[in-house]
């Protein structure tokens, strides 16, 4: 059984997020359908070894010719050198303005094929096969498509909606379990800011998820897609509510790039612990009641996520927080922005918040 969930609002060609079981395995005949002259995969290295071949010969027996191209796996590869890879692999194909990329993997290859996909030839077709939880609860959904600098995440990008969306359950059962908990921050978050009723089911029913149960895993990537394609439907280029999804990133994102994007922290991890921050920053700020914000940490630091600066193994110095902060894409006017709460499922936009609460904030947080 597959539930296929419409991702529309007008400022974009509508398509669907298709979720079920088995669909790389049928893959070609959905992307046979939308009639590209070639359908070429975009990859990493793991992806390719574990679903590549599933994924391949399934555009092919669907008549469709095709390819592979794959990337190192990890994020050092949402970069301009490995832009410059996969565009020139492209061009050397000889694919035209109705071929069509398939991205095949987490939220880096999502990431990178779909900018790739953006700058082609001025823009062609892709559909989106996520093969993380994070790329199928997240990333795969509202045509966020980026690279990082040193100086920042996700600062070069476009907004490039995918054609179609095929989130198969059963790829999730080859992921570690720390990437299953990654993707499980952002469903969390997506229940923290609008949904409590569902922020409580991950924590209670459908807790298992989190440890890799199919069952959960897909209503959660079902109810965060509804959640999603809600909001991205509504405010597609983050005029407005879609910055909502932004909770928890502004910290998150600093702290990434404080690590230098390496492995210490995953991206669902900064997440996990950027919604926790933001939870008690809004408490600090008497904005929140702190039970809410104990609540909100406890759920995350029950799937084993991190919520506080002293689970991470590095030592972050505030200033360097809030320059990061300040170069953050919803920073406005030199003003900082941050995603803050007044409950669980309750998140707004604070669009002018004080720089020196922050650095305080960092300081009792444990920051140098
Ligand atoms: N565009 C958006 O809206 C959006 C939303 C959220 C996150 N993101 C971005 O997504 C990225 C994180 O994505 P991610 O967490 O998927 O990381 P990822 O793409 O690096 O994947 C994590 C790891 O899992 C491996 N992997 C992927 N699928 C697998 C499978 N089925 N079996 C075994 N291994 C598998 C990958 O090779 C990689 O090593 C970040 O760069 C983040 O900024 C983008
Ligand atoms: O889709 C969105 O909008 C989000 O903010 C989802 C985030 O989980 C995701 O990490 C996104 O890439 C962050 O966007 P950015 O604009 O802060 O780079
Ligand atoms: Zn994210």
């Amino acid at each position: 059984m597959t539930t296929t969930i419409p991702v529309a609002g007008g400022a974009f060609a509508p398509y669907e997020v298709v979720v079920g079981r088995g669909l790389l395995k049928t893959a070609g005949a959905e992307v046979a359908a939308l009639k590209p002259t070639r359908a070429f995969i975009v990859s990493d290295e793991t992806v390719a070894a574990i679903h590549g071949e599933t994924v391949r010969a399934s555009l092919e027996g669907a008549g469709l010719a095709t390819g592979i191209v794959t990337v190192p796996a990890g994020e050092a590869s949402k970069s301009f050198e490995q832009l410059e890879a996969v565009l020139d692999r492209l061009l050397a194909e000889g694919l035209d303005r109705k071929s069509l990329v398939v991205a095949l993997g987490g939220g880096v290859v999502g990431d990178l094929a779909g900018l790739a996909a953006a700058l082609f030839m001025r823009g062609i077709d892709f559909v989106q096969i996520p093969t993380t939880l994070l790329a199928q609860v997240d990333s795969s959904v509202g045509g966020k498509t980026a690279i990082d600098t040193p100086r920042g995440k996700n600062l070069i990008g476009a907004f490039h909606q995918p054609r179609r969306v095929l989130a198969d359950i059963e790829a999730l059962a080859t992921l570690p379990v720390r990437q299953v908990r990654s993707g499980w921050a952002e469903v969390l978050k997506h229940g923290l800011i609008c949904d409590a009723a569902f922020f409580d089911w991950l924590g209670g029913e459908g807790a298992a998820g989190a440890q890799g149960d199919p069952d959960a895993l897909e209503r959660a990537v079902i109810r965060s897609v509804e959640i999603k394609a809600q909001i991205v439907g509504e405010d597609e280029k983050e005029a407005g509510r879609r910055a909502l999804l932004n909770l928890g990133h502004t910290f998150g994102h600093a702290l990434e790039a404080e690590l230098a994007f390496d492995e210490t922290l995953t991206h669902g991890e900064a997440v996990a612990l950027g919604c926790a921050m933001a939870f008690r920053y809004s408490a600090r700020q008497g904005l929140c009641p702190a039970v809410e914000a104990e609540r909100a940490e406890a759920g995350i630091r029950a799937a084993g996520l991190p919520t506080r600066l002293s689970d991470v193994a590095h030592a972050f110095a505030a200033d360097a927080l809030i320059a990061r902060m300040a170069g953050d894409k919803k920073a406005e006017g030199g003003r900082l922005t941050l995603i803050l709460a007044r409950a669980v499922g309750d998140a707004f936009t604070d669009k002018d918040v004080d720089a020196e609460a922050v650095r305080a904030f960092l300081i009792e947080e444990g920051a140098a």
